[in-house]
């Protein structure tokens, strides 16, 4: 089995995961993704670092992977915390600004790609990305308010 991150459990005994993942806003929209396990539930490109791997490295890699895409001049914007939209934990995931260069192609683990400005009706956002990553994407004036 892949092995990934977590930090020690907590008082309650959950473990926290720890996820990288990546804001790339095009012409005041937000690129989010779904998964193939999860189709309904849109979060920002990203995953889990494997055991060792540095943040951005793990950036890189699950951006390639997902959207066959590089990451250009990543800058740390933020780190959440909030219940794990998929495994229903507590995860702690470093958010990174980055731009793009090349057209995003979801690859085969993925469902969907969408361009939002978080205000879609049909658009089911994972907890992090709707109660903090736009928020403050809104507050930098990334995305229209
Ligand atoms: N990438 C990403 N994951 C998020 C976000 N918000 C959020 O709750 N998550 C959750 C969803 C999952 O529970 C977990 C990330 O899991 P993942 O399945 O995308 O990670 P991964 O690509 O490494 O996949 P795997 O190793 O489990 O196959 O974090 C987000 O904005 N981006």
């Amino acid at each position: 089995m892949k092995q990934t991150m977590t930090v020690p459990a907590g008082p309650d005994g959950a473990e926290t995961l720890v996820v990288v993942a990546a804001v790339i806003v095009q012409e005041g929209r937000l690129l989010v993704v779904s998964k193939k396990a999860a189709p309904e539930v849109f979060y920002l490109p990203g995953g889990k670092p494997e055991a060792g791997e540095e943040p951005l490295r793990a950036l890189a890699r699950e951006l390639d992977e997902e959207l066959g895409v590089r990451a250009l001049e990543p800058r740390f914007l933020a780190e959440v915390e909030a219940v794990a939209a998929l495994e229903g934990v507590p995860m702690r995931m470093t958010v990174f600004e980055a731009s793009i260069d090349e057209e995003p192609k979801i690859a085969a683990e993925l469902a969907q790609m969408r361009w939002i400005t978080g205000d879609e009706a049909d658009v089911r956002l994972a907890p992090a990305v709707r109660d903090q990553v736009l928020p403050l994407l809104r507050n930098s004036g990334l995305i229209a308010s």
